[in-house]
C-alpha cells in the first residue's frame, strides 16, 4: 500500500524528452514549482534512480515504462505520455499500482497527416533519389516514373485521428481515398472503407500506415503484403516502426517493385539525438528517412505540452482522471471548503461497503462520493466536512485492498 503527500510544494514533476516549455508554464501558473526537465529520455538505472522520489513524470514516445520503472517509483501517482502512442508504457503495470496515464490524443495529428501528404508528392515524383543526386553533382531532369498526385488512389490503414484528417486533405488535392480498419468507420467525403488490407494493397498507387502498436499490428506489412501492393507504387509509415519488416521493404525496393517508400518511425530508434541511428535502409536514394518527427512541430508541440500538464493538474489538484487510458475515468467538480478522499483499490467484492462502514465508525458525514471501476482496479473519491476525515483516511490505508490513498484539502 502506497501513499502520496498532497502538499504541493512537496510535489515532484520530472519532464523527459524535451517536452514543450508550455507544459512548464502551466504546471507553475498552478502553483507546483518542484519541476524538473531532461531534454533526452532515461533508461535502465538511470531511470530508476530518478524516479523514485517523483509524484508525476511526463514522457514523450522514447521513455520504455515498465513493472520494474514502477515499482522503483513508490510515490508516483500518474505519468502523462506528451503524445499520442502509449505503447511505450505497461499500461496494466501502472493500473495495478494505481498510477493514472493521460496522453494527447489529438494534438499532434495535423502536423503527421501534413508530412505524409508532402511526403507522397515527393515519392510520386521521385524527388528523394532526384536530390541525392543533385548533391552528387548528378542532373536527373526526366519525367520517367513521376507522376502528379490527382486522380491517384490514397490507401489508408488505420482510420482515426490521423487517417481519417489525411483522407479530407488528400481529396481535395483530387486524390482517391479508400481505406482500411478493423472498426467500421464512418467514411470522410468520398473515400470508402474496404473489407481486406490484401484488397488496400492491390488498389493503392500510395499506401500509409496510421495503426498504433498492437499485436496485430506488429509486422503486418510483411514480404507477403508488400508483394500484393501495385507495382510502382509507394509506401509510407509513421506510424511505429514495428508495423513494417524493414528487410522485407529493403527487398521491395532492391527488386523496383516500390517506386519508393518513406519511413518516420524505425523497431529500433536511437535514445537521443547523441545516439547513432542505423538501418538496412540508409543509403537507398529512393527512401525518405526521418527521425521520428511526424508530431514535431512547434504548433503540435506546444499544444501537446499545455493539454497534457492540464491533464497532470487536474488529477493532482481534484483527483480528476477524465481521458486516462487506463484508469477509471470520473470526472469531478471542485471541492471547495471540503476534505476530498480519493482510494484507489483492487476490484474486489466488498471493498465500498468496508469503507463507508469506516466513516460510520468514525462519524464522518460524506457530503459526495464518486465511483468507477476499470478492469481490476476501482477509484472511489468521497467529499467530506471536517477535520476528521484524516482519521478516516488513517483507517482506510488499512482495508485490504487498498492500493492508495490521497487526501486533498
Ligand atoms: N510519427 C509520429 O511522430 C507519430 C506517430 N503516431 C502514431 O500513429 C498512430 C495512429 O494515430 P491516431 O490516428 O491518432 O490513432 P487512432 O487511435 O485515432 O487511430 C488508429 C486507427 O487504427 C485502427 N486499427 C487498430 N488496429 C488495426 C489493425 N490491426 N488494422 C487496421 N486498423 C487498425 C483503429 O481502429 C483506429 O481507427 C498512433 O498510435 C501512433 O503510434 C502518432 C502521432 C505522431
Ligand atoms: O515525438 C513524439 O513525442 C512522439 C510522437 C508520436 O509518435 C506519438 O505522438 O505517438
Amino acid at each position: 500500500m502506497k501513499q502520496t503527500s498532497v502538499d504541493k510544494q512537496l510535489i515532484k514533476f520530472l519532464l523527459l524528452e524535451g517536452v514543450h516549455d508550455s507544459a512548464e508554464a502551466l504546471i507553475r501558473a498552478a502553483g507546483y514549482h518542484n519541476i524538473e526537465r531532461e531534454k533526452g529520455s532515461l533508461e535502465g538505472q538511470a531511470l530508476l534512480d530518478r524516479v523514485r522520489d517523483v509524484h508525476f513524470l511526463g514522457i514523450r514516445s522514447r521513455t520504455q515504462l515498465t513493472a520494474e520503472v514502477f515499482d522503483a517509483a513508490a510515490k508516483l501517482n500518474a505519468v502523462g505520455c506528451f503524445c499520442i502512442g502509449t505503447n511505450q508504457v505497461d499500461l496494466s503495470a501502472a493500473l495495478e499500482r494505481g498510477i493514472a496515464v493521460f496522453n494527447a490524443p489529438f494534438s499532434n495529428t495535423r502536423s503527421v497527416a501534413e508530412l505524409v501528404l508532402g511526403q507522397a508528392i515527393l515519392l510520386l515524383r521521385g524527388v528523394p533519389a532526384k536530390n541525392a543526386a543533385a548533391h552528387r553533382g548528378q542532373w536527373l531532369k526526366t519525367a520517367n516514373n513521376s507522376y502528379e498526385l490527382r486522380g491517384k488512389t490514397l490507401g489508408i490503414v488505420g482510420y482515426g485521428s490521423i487517417g481519417s484528417q489525411l483522407s479530407v486533405m488528400a481529396e481535395s488535392l483530387g486524390m482517391r481515398v479508400i481505406f482500411y480498419d478493423v472498426v467500421t468507420k464512418l467514411p470522410h467525403g468520398n473515400a470508402r472503407q474496404v473489407l481486406t488490407l490484401k484488397e488496400l494493397l492491390q488498389e493503392s498507387h500510395v499506401v500509409t500506415l496510421h495503426v498504433p502498436e498492437t499485436i496485430e499490428t506488429r509486422w503486418m506489412m510483411g514480404s507477403t503484403q508488400l508483394a500484393q501492393m501495385r507495382d510502382k507504387s509507394v509506401l509510407i509509415n509513421a506510424s511505429r516502426g514495428t508495423v513494417v519488416e524493414i528487410s522485407a521493404l529493403k527487398h521491395a525496393i532492391d527488386s523496383g517493385k516500390l517506386l519508393g517508400a518513406a519511413l518516420d518511425v524505425f523497431p529500433i530508434e536511437p535514445a537521443s539525438n547523441q545516439d547513432a541511428f542505423d538501418s538496412e535502409l540508409r543509403g537507398l536514394d529512393n527512401v525518405i528517412l526521418t527521425p521520428h518527427i511526424g508530431g514535431s512541430t512547434v504548433e503540435a508541440q506546444e499544444s501537446i505540452g499545455r493539454e497534457v500538464a492540464e491533464k497532470l493538474v487536474k488529477y493532482s489538484d481534484n483527483g480528476t482522471s477524465v481521458s486516462s487510458v487506463n484508469f477509471p475515468e470520473v470526472a469531478l467538480p471542485a471541492h471547495a471548503g471540503k476534505h476530498r478522499i480519493l482510494h484507489i483499490h483492487h476490484n474486489v467484492p466488498g471493498i465500498l461497503s468496508a469503507i463507508n462502514q469506516i466513516f460510520s465508525d468514525t462519524g464522518v458525514n460524506i457530503s459526495a462520493q464518486y465511483l468507477q471501476t476499470r478492469g481490476s482496479v476501482g477509484y472511489v473519491v468521497m467529499d467530506t466536512d471536517i477535520e476528521q476525515s484524516v482519521e478516516a483516511l488513517g483507517r482506510l490505508r488499512e482495508v485490504p485492498g487498498t492500493i492508495r490513498t490521497r487526501i486533498l484539502f
